[in-house]
């Protein structure tokens, strides 16, 4: 199975890997413009990065699927603070599939900062006194102690959206 993922970041790569490992995939990094922000700022901004990622990996290779990952950042009804938030796209050419991963809160100065125009993987970076944490262990990882990672937590959002192509019979009716 040939993939082509719309990032050339590693730890979306690694996501992709390991997730679909089952396939024995032949993965490929594609840096692919998302059409979105830099530093998306709701849902439906991030879903879009990801689906644009998927359809223009595709359409740059001959792989058999598109995988397109994004992360942002929302204010979601009944939950306190700023959310990180990522979501996953993948894509056969004919139909697309979405997938999100998992949500935490973000601490409010990083937030704050986040409202004056930054974005997270760069103000992440400048308080922990790190370089390059969104190719790392990611948010995620640091503000977990560890207990996921943003390669694991982009890989769930991988398996939700890669996953209505092989799951067949059980797989849902779309409208
Ligand atoms: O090369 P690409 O694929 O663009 O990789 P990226 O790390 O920039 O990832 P996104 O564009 O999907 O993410 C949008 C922004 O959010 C940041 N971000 C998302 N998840 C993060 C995480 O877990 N840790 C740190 N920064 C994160 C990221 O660095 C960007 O500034
Ligand atoms: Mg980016």
């Amino acid at each position: 199975m040939d993939l082509a993922v719309g990032s050339t970041n590693p730890t979306k790569i690694d996501a992709v890997e390991r997730t679909l490992e089952r396939f024995d995939p032949t993965v490929v990094d594609v840096g692919v413009d998302s059409g979105v922000p830099e530093q998306p700022w709701s849902i439906e901004e991030t879903v879009t990065g990801a689906e644009n990622r998927a359809r223009r990996a595709l359409a740059a290779t001959d792989a058999d699927y598109g995988i397109g990952l994004e992360g942002g950042v929302a204010r979601i009804d009944g939950v306190p603070g700023l959310s990180l938030i990522m979501w996953a796209a993948a894509t056969d050419g004919d139909r697309l599939e979405r997938g999100g991963g998992p949500t935490l809160r973000l601490p409010d100065d990083v937030a704050r900062r986040l409202e004056d125009g930054a974005e997270l993987g760069p103000v992440m970076d400048d308080r922990l006194g790190t370089d390059g944490i969104a190719e790392a262990e990611g948010a995620a990882g640091v503000l977990t102690a560890g207990l996921t990672s943003r390669t694991r937590a982009l890989g769930e959002a991988v398996a939700c959206a890669f996953g209505p192509f092989v799951a067949g019979a059980s797989s849902p009716d779309r409208a």
